[in-house]
């Protein structure tokens, strides 16, 4: 049995004998005075059981000093004076006196002669009256006993004189609870599996939670490295004059993510292999304002007003309204793009970094939810060379040089140019990002004027901070089997770096 389960015995048989306690700092426990903290460590947890009910007194008590001890237990100073010189015939020269007491005798002489105890005779000093009453040992009893004293005076007189001193205190006093028991029962704090097959869990009883814990304050922390990597990301696109687009909505509509894009409505990556479709609800009803839409619509389906021929399938209107989570940031992007026709185009660069979901396997490369690093510059005159060389820009910021374009397609833009950098340790090629520059058939429907061009690129979070911690696989950065040590460990090789 602990100390506690020991203490918390003792007061539940106390209870039970005299129902309550008035002050718990009256106790005796293994031989000594209860302490506060004892008792609270005790208490607390039978209350929470509402094994008992206690109250919390605080109260202001005296307590002796050493020399208040000393004193109860051999006499004041002035009465030990008067008895010395009583033993003397003559009575004491000071010299004499001070031989006998030491510095009892300083202490002591001016109270006895102030009580008239002691008189003068030539230099000696002799006793002035046959008896006394020495009343301080008397005070200092009661004090002890009390914790304080009626008479005010002589309390502060011997506050004074450095007897007694005032101290706080704390005690409780204890009743019983509901769950009044002499046995303490061991309570669960987990629901476990075995208890759930075995049923045991009906009859469990289990610990309150205690709301008003405060939990163990953490020694430190850590940025993840994917949010290390993203930070690092957004000072590069803050340095470009970029601004950040607002990305919070995981879910979007089939509208945005697809439609506005130029992406046919039998593209595959609309299927339920590649894309989280919601179930409730399964639909938006907020679609942008109407003339957009079909323009969307004509441009899908015969190219609309663009110089295209479009896609020459039917367009529907159910699969616009479907609910995704978004596959990509170019959704965003889309979005943006759209406001920035309806607000009066102006030159515009916008970047976003967050999170992506693809109904992909997880393995040691892929992952059904990740970030993408998304950037769109929108201005006239654009050209593919601008493309190119601001992609050549944005990487040597991230010291990745030596960039090669290979022609790609993505139904939103056209010429489509994936990225890809030579990695020496792995001694090949590998792909960095996707870009692009987008489609007549998304930006004319948008309201764009049409010598506005625009590009966009695309890259993952994960790859470049794979890549920086040396993590092969990426389940080891994110989800159910994330590296605790690899992530702390990363974290501290950014934090001592100065780059
Ligand atoms: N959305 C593309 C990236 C991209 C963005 C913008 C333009 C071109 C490509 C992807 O998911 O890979």
């Amino acid at each position: 049995m602990s100390k506690v389960e020991a203490l918390q015995v003792l007061l539940l048989k106390k209870l039970d004998e005299q129902n309550e306690i008035a002050n718990t700092s009256h106790l005796e426990f293994e031989g000594k005075k209860l302490t506060v903290q004892d008792a609270q460590s005790a208490i607390l947890s039978l209350a929470a059981r509402s094994m008992v009910e206690f109250e919390r007194h605080d109260i202001e008590v005296y307590t002796l000093t050493t020399e208040g001890e000393e004193i109860l237990k051999n006499g004041s100073h002035e009465a030990k004076v008067f008895n010395e010189i009583c033993a003397s015939m003559s009575g004491l020269s000071i010299g004499e006196l001070k031989d006998k007491l030491g510095n009892t005798a300083g202490l002591g002489q001016g109270r006895a002669f102030k009580l008239g105890w002691i008189k003068k005779d030539g230099d000696k000093l002799i006793k002035n009256t046959d008896s006394i009453e020495d009343g301080t040992p008397k005070l200092l009893a009661e004090i002890k006993e009390h914790g304080t004293h009626k008479d005010t005076k002589a309390l502060n007189d011997l506050k004074k004189r450095k007897l007694v001193e005032r101290n706080k205190l704390m005690y409780f006093s204890l009743k019983k609870g509901p769950n009044f028991s002499l046995t303490i029962e061991k309570l669960n704090t987990d629901l476990t599996a075995d208890m759930i097959t075995s049923r045991s869990w009906e009859n469990a009883k289990f610990k309150d939670y205690n709301f008003a814990a405060e939990g163990i304050p953490p020694a430190g922390g850590c940025l993840h490295p994917l949010m290390k990597v993203r930070e690092e990301f957004r000072k590069f696109f803050f340095e470009l004059g970029f601004e950040e687009m607002p990305t919070n909505n995981y879910v979007d509509s089939g509208f945005w993510n697809f439609d506005a894009l130029f992406v046919p409505q039998q593209h595959s990556a609309r299927d339920v292999q590649d894309t989280f479709f919601l179930k409730k609800p399964a639909f938006t009803n907020k679609l942008p304002d109407l003339d957009y839409v079909a323009r969307v619509k004509s441009t899908h389906e015969n190219g609309g007003e663009t110089r295209g021929i479009g896609y020459r399938a039917p367009w529907s209107e159910e699969e616009t309204r479907k609910l995704i989570l978004r596959t990509h940031t170019t959704a965003v992007s889309g979005n943006m793009l759209y406001k920035l026709a309806k607000n009066g185009f102006r030159p515009a660069k916008y970047f976003s970094i967050d999170r992506v979901f693809r109904n992909e396997t997880v393995d040691a490369t892929h992952l059904a939810e990740f970030h993408q690093v998304e950037g769109v510059i929108c201005d006239r005159n654009l050209t593919l060379g601008d493309l190119i060389g601001f992609m050549e820009v944005f990487f040597a910021k991230m010291n990745v040089r030596n960039l090669r374009f290979k022609p790609a397609y993505n139904p939103y833009t056209e010429p489509s140019l994936e990225i890809f950098s030579y990695h020496e340790k792995l001694g090949k090629w590998v792909e960095v990002g996707n870009s692009g520059m987008f489609r007549p058939e998304m930006l004319e429907p948008m309201g764009l004027p049409k010598d506005v061009r625009c590009l966009g690129f695309g890259l993952s979070l994960e790859r470049p901070t794979m890549i920086k911690y040396g993590i092969s696989d990426i389940r080891q950065l994110m989800g159910p089997k994330v590296n605790l040590d690899l992530i702390q460990a990363g974290s501290a090789v950014r934090l001592d770096r100065e780059d």
